[in-house]
């Protein structure tokens, strides 16, 4: 069985860095005695601007290892190149994880997989600052290719120009859930603390990953978060952390309460018979898109037409909102049927266009 489905959920805290072997000792300390399974600490910071805290390195590996030998408690550090790897390895590290700004450059990736080659250890990826699934799983696939058995993902959410949403990094769920999708085996933790960047809302982001079937938390706990070196706001004491694990509510995926699951049945039947609907709709509409390209290919028009996108977009939004529907959420829905018209229709002009040559 996997080392990460020892627990539901799996619970990783510690940290954001290791900055003095009494911090580690400390923060190990009350973390073994809560429901906590991986304690973790960066010992090397990938820091956004030089002169910032970027961790001790061997030294504070030092703490790790002794933390883990008083308190037997598993240890976990970010590594970022073949160094790093055996550095971890010869302190007893006992699950390396990969951070996203080494997940987003597959050279990089491929050298901490080659270090790893024949090596037994846990691993866990977390996703690349980019929202891009294929190349969260391409880390993965390389760490495969060359052995490593016990595989899980992190999602931390998505680096953007600006924090929006209130959010430091931007959680877009769906690309989680595709991975989830994609791999059913794997298990997926949420690291709310990155994602949040705030304190406040780790609970609330916490619950949500649960609900949304994830299979662990990585929250970033400190002794005296306020005084942390490196990421402050986002951490929260071993306390606040078993106050949030309390709270916590951990739903099922399947019941075993019949009339649940009849009620289930029957409503999943209603939306089989209106999603049918559905695609039976948008393949009507992408007909009629279809002979408007064939019109436009006659009359020398655009496929793309700004002023008929821009009222698609309000009058859509509107109506949506008169049915309790979000205007971004209709936007977005409409963006994406909107990209596959305006691809028919320019199939469309491209074959105009090839047959006039030919003629
Ligand atoms: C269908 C048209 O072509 C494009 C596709 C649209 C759509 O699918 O709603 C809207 C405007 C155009 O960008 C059109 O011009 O009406």
């Amino acid at each position: 069985m996997s080392f990460f489905r020892s627990a539901r959920p799996y619970i990783i805290a510690g940290p954001c860095g290791a900055e003095n072997r009494e911090q580690v000792l400390t923060v190990a300390a009350a973390l073994s005695g809560m429901n906590v399974q991986l304690l973790r600490a960066g010992v090397w910071k990938p820091r956004t601007r030089p002169g910032s805290f970027e961790g001790h390195g061997e030294a504070a590996l030092q703490w790790l290892q002794e933390a883990k030998q008083r308190y037997n408690i598993p240890i976990t550090t970010e590594v970022a190149d073949p160094a790093h790897v055996e550095l971890a390895l010869k302190y007893g590290i006992d699950v390396l994880w990969i951070g996203a700004r080494t997940t987003v450059n597959p050279f990089q990736v491929q050298h901490i997989a080659d270090a790893l080659r024949g090596v037994d250890i846990p691993v866990m990826v977390k996703n690349p600052v980019n929202p891009d699934v294929a190349l969260w799983e391409g880390a993965i696939e390389r760490l495969e290719k060359v052995g490593i058995k016990d595989i899980a993902a992190i999602h931390r959410g998505f680096s953007g120009y600006t924090a929006a949403n209130g959010y430091r990094n931007q959680p877009n769920w769906p690309v989680p859930i595709e991975l989830k999708r994609r791999r059913p085996a794997l298990p997926v933790f949420c690291d709310p603390s990155h994602i949040t960047g705030d304190r406040a809302r780790i609970a609330e982001v916490s619950q949500k990953a649960l609900d949304m079937h994830f299979d662990g938390l990585m929250i970033e706990t400190h002794p005296t978060p306020d005084a942390a070196l490196s990421d402050a706001a986002q951490q929260i004491t071993p306390a606040q952390l078993a106050t949030i694990l309390a709270g916590l509510i951990v739903r099922d995926e399947h019941t075993h309460d019949m009339s649940g699951q009849e009620q289930l049945e029957y409503l999943r039947q209603l939306m089989d018979s209106l999603d049918a609907e559905i695609v039976d709709l948008i393949a009507r509409r992408m007909e009629l898109s279809a002979q408007v390209g064939a019109v436009k290919q006659l009359c020398n028009m655009t496929a793309y037409q700004p002023a008929r996108w821009r009222e698609i977009v309000e009058t859509r939004g509107a109506r949506g909102l008169t049915q309790g529907l979000t205007q971004e959420f209709i936007t977005e829905l409409y963006e994406k049927i909107h990209h596959e018209s305006i691809r028919i229709q320019l199939a469309v002009l491209e074959q105009a266009a090839g047959k006039s040559v030919k003629e």
